[in-house]
């Protein structure tokens, strides 16, 4: 510990003695932070402001490049911002740790949240007018020709230049790796103050174990913070192929092969973690992209959305969605418009449906006990009647759910089927098993076989 901690401090030092030096040397210096510190690492106004005819003031042009437009950001976009008297500064657009939002809308101003480069970590919540993409430092000298004036007279050049090499640097990365650099460089700063003491101390003094165990904690809360950062930014968005916003595409996809999400009818929605991930309402299923998806919490309070500019909404099916997810514990939970389901409730009138003696009935999972049915068991789905809407179901829904502790899927007659499973896979499964299930019994009213 004492020699990572000096191999650090030397970091440290050479960093602070040059602040351009920190860009350069950063990949070599990440390494290494890397090796001393373990695996936690991985995870984790200049204007004088001055109304000259309103012409090129950067208030003034960063108003005339955003006015007018609907939020076309997301996490860990690159930005310019202005705020007050500060020169327009790059910044990273990133989840508010303390609302779990990155955009949000005050008195019908859509604002966002902002971490700035180069400045202690400080962050805000602006304006989106006051925001433009971030492109470059010689594209916004051209674009707006008088910053270089006024950055040359102002006492925060040096601090500008540095914060504006930064974004250049992070702009360069995709958007994960770009956060997770972004606080990296956090946990640099936090720490450094902790190895400066801790190395101090050692040279002196011997630590006392209460002083080593603050340490240690004090390390602890730094690692745990960038932690919950990085995880926070990961759970949200990721490349793997089981995370939600690449499953909800590839399974509308599967689901529109089989005819059961045609027309835009049907919805999906899965929860990972405590983010509850529900596809858009009204588009054509089979080509939703990843980040057409809608995020929210188990209480409904939306985390984040697709960008404005699509013009989504969320999925009308999303109050059923939520009954499953709170009532019955789902982990997904899916809603087919599948003319084999239409089909069956017009040959069964009845409330509720029952199917026995098939070998696909043990692909069904009964609630109420805990097990897979077995083939010589009954299986009894309830069928509750259509509304004008959706969200009208739910009543109706509830009840079913009550009446019916050991079912998974509930038939909405003229219309389709709602199925959820506790992951995805068993949503999945259960859905193409009661597919089956229904043609066969609709073949065997038909034959009265
Ligand atoms: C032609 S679809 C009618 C609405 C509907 O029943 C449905 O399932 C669509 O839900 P969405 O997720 O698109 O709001
Ligand atoms: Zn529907």
């Amino acid at each position: 510990m004492a020699q990572s901690g000096i191999k650090i401090m030397k970091r440290v030092e050479d960093i602070k003695k040059s602040r351009y030096g920190r860009i350069s040397n950063k990949r070599k210096f990440n390494e290494e932070l890397h090796f001393s510190l373990g695996e936690s690492y991985r995870k984790i106004n200049f204007l004088l402001n001055k109304k000259s005819n309103g012409k090129s003031s950067p208030t003034a042009a960063i108003n005339n490049m955003s006015n007018g437009k609907r939020n076309s950001f997301n996490v860990g976009d690159m930005v310019w911002a202005k705020t007050g008297k500060y020169p327009v500064w790059p910044g990273i657009v990133i989840t508010d740790p303390e609302t779990n939002k990155f955009s949000k809308n005050e008195n019908m101003v859509p604002m966002l949240h902002i971490y700035y480069c180069n400045d202690a970590y400080k962050r805000n919540w602006i304006k989106l007018k006051q925001i433009t993409k971030f492109s470059g430092k010689e594209e916004i000298l051209n674009e707006i020709p008088k910053i270089t004036t006024q950055i040359s007279r102002s006492k925060l050049k040096v601090k500008w230049n540095q914060a504006v090499e930064e974004a250049e640097y992070l702009a360069a990365m995709d958007k994960d790796q770009r956060i997770s650099s972004f606080f990296a460089n956090k946990f640099l700063a936090s720490n450094s103050s902790l190895i400066n003491k801790a190395e101090s101390e050692s040279s002196t003094e011997q630590k006392t174990p209460s002083k080593q165990s603050a340490m240690l904690e004090n390390n602890f809360n730094v690692n745990q913070q960038i932690e919950s950062n990085h995880n926070e930014q990961t759970l949200l968005n990721n490349d793997s192929k089981d995370h939600p916003r690449h499953l909800i595409p590839e399974l509308c996809r599967q689901f529109y092969a089989n005819g059961w999400v045609t027309g835009t009818g049907g919805g999906i929605s899965i929860k990972y973690n405590d983010h509850i991930f529900i596809a858009p309402s009204g588009v054509q299923k089979e080509r939703i992209q990843p980040d057409d998806l809608f995020v929210q919490n188990l209480k409904g309070e939306d985390i984040m959305g697709p960008n404005a500019e699509k013009k989504l909404s969320k999925s009308q099916c999303t109050p059923i969605f939520m009954c499953s997810y709170n009532e019955r514990n789902a982990g997904a939970v899916i809603h087919v418009h599948s003319k084999d389901v239409v089909k069956l409730c017009l040959l069964n009138p009845e409330n509720e449906l029952r199917i026995t003696g098939l070998e696909m009935i043990k692909g069904i999972f009964n609630e109420k006990t805990g097990k897979f049915y077995d083939n010589d068991e009954e299986l009894i789905i309830p069928i509750i009647e259509n509304s004008k809407y959706e969200k009208d179901l739910v009543d109706t829904f509830k009840i079913a759910l009550k009446k019916y502790p050991s079912t998974s899927a509930v038939l909405v007659r003229n219309h389709g089927m709602y199925v959820w499973g506790s992951n995805w896979k068993t949503a999945k499964t259960q859905l193409e098993c009661y597919e089956y299930l229904f043609q066969i019994t609709i073949f065997k009213k038909i034959h009265n076989v």
